[in-house]
């Protein structure tokens, strides 16, 4: 290739991932920090429209983000212009074999020790969804993050931002979702469900209560305020690193991103009621994010994005067709969710809890295959990104 091509080549690069980011990132974060004063009063509400929320997010984008993890190697090996290419058959049966043996095991795991399955499950999200976030940065361009110990920070910051600031804000609403789905592994002798309907009742069932007091600690004052103190601590640190870097002569306008984002988050997650919050979060926010990414590496829909009016919209299309077995196929794992569990799924609380614990059997292969992704393109690669 001559310089000039190679240099019209990185420029359309640079320019469809700019209009990527613009339509899968940026403007959902307008979005949201525009729909805080709906989060803000979302506490007022029954939790069961933070329930239809979360099932309706995950019924339109959060299972599909999912969806084409087995066209992924496919794409991102032909794409990357590294190493051998990967047919279509290995990409399918790899990421097949991945998912069968991890998510197997995760719903063994809850199973074997509800309570530890939980923690695990929201510790494994809380590095995924830092992991996309540093991802998007890498898309945007960046330069603010240069080394892995930074992202690292980054990734702990903007994951944390989900899982542990409703733990600080909203600790009822956070209990009563965690025992809703140790609940479910934990039906009482006469079959029915053990799953307490709010924090405390049917204190007369003892297995439900056990795995309830198990919870207890995660609950706690202290560990409530070491876990706000060290989220707030990370933020500053992660931020006023980032900040030292423009001092130095790194990008302005990315760091001011990078610290828009976390604040619009804090505050999002400070406010809304906790099962609200994550269903709008993880539809509008991660599963877009990855969804935006995901075109990037698809040349069909790179030229579908370039190609001007309804470009985003034709890229959807592809995206959605796609997606759209794999989506039904995750809906199959709920449905299998909820046959498997010994309690009866019978309220929102329960639909909720089964459709958490089939997303943790599908989120530990999701998150080795984006890991996978991550290292094929580098956005843990020291140096700066774009
Ligand atoms: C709803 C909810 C919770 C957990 C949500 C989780 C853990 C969702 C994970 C989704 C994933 C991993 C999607 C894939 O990318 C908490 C924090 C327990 C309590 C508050 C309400
Ligand atoms: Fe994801």
């Amino acid at each position: 290739m001559t310089d000039l091509a190679a240099t019209a080549d990185a420029s359309d690069d640079r320019t469809v991932r700019s209009l990527v980011d613009r339509w899968f990132a940026r403007r959902p974060a307008i979005a949201l920090a525009a729909l805080l004063p709906v989060g803000a009063v979302t506490p007022l509400f029954p939790v069961e429209i933070g329930v239809a929320v979360f099932a309706l997010g995950t019924l339109v984008v959060g299972m599909a983000h999912g969806a084409v993890d087995h066209l992924v190697p496919l794409r991102a090996a032909a794409g990357g212009g590294e190493g051998p290419g990967v047919s279509l058959r290995r990409s399918v049966a790899a990421v097949s074999v991945v998912y069968a043996v991890l998510g197997g095991a995760v719903v063994v795991a809850f199973f074997l020790a509800p309570v530890a399955a939980f923690v695990g499950f929201v510790g494994l999200t809380w590095l995924h969804w830092g992991q996309g976030d540093v991802a998007t940065l890498s898309i945007a361009g960046v330069d603010h993050l240069p080394t892995p110990v930074e992202r690292t920070l980054t990734l702990v910051v903007r994951g944390g931002l989900p899982m542990a600031v409703p733990l600080v804000s909203h600790p009822e609403e956070y209990r009563l979702v965690a025992e809703w789905v140790v609940g479910l592994f934990v039906a009482d002798a006469s079959g029915t469900t053990g799953a307490p309907d709010a924090v405390g009742a049917e204190a007369t069932i003892p297995t439900a209560d056990v795995a309830a007091a198990a919870l207890d600690p995660l609950f706690a004052p202290s560990t409530r305020f070491a876990v706000g103190a060290v989220m707030a601590g990370a933020t500053l640190l992660s931020l006023g690193l980032g900040y030292r870097r423009v001092r130095a002569g790194a990008d302005r306008r990315g760091w001011l991103r990078d610290a828009g984002e976390t604040v619009v988050l804090w505050a999002w997650f400070l406010l809304a009621a906790p099962v609200f919050a994550i269903g709008v979060y993880f539809a509008a926010w991660h599963s877009l994010r990855h969804v935006g990414r995901l075109l990037l590496v698809d040349p069909d829909a790179v030229s579908d994005v370039t190609d001007g009016t309804g470009g985003v919209r034709a890229a959807l299309a592809r995206f959605a067709r796609d997606a759209a077995p794999l989506t039904l196929g995750g809906f199959l794992v709920v449905g299998g969710v909820a046959l498997a569990v010994p309690s009866n799924v019978g309220d929102a609380g329960d639909l909720l809890a089964v459709s958490l614990v089939a997303i943790a059997a599908l989120t530990l292969p999701h998150v080795v295959v984006v890991a996978w992704l991550d290292g094929k393109q580098g956005v843990w690669r020291p140096g700066s990104f774009g």
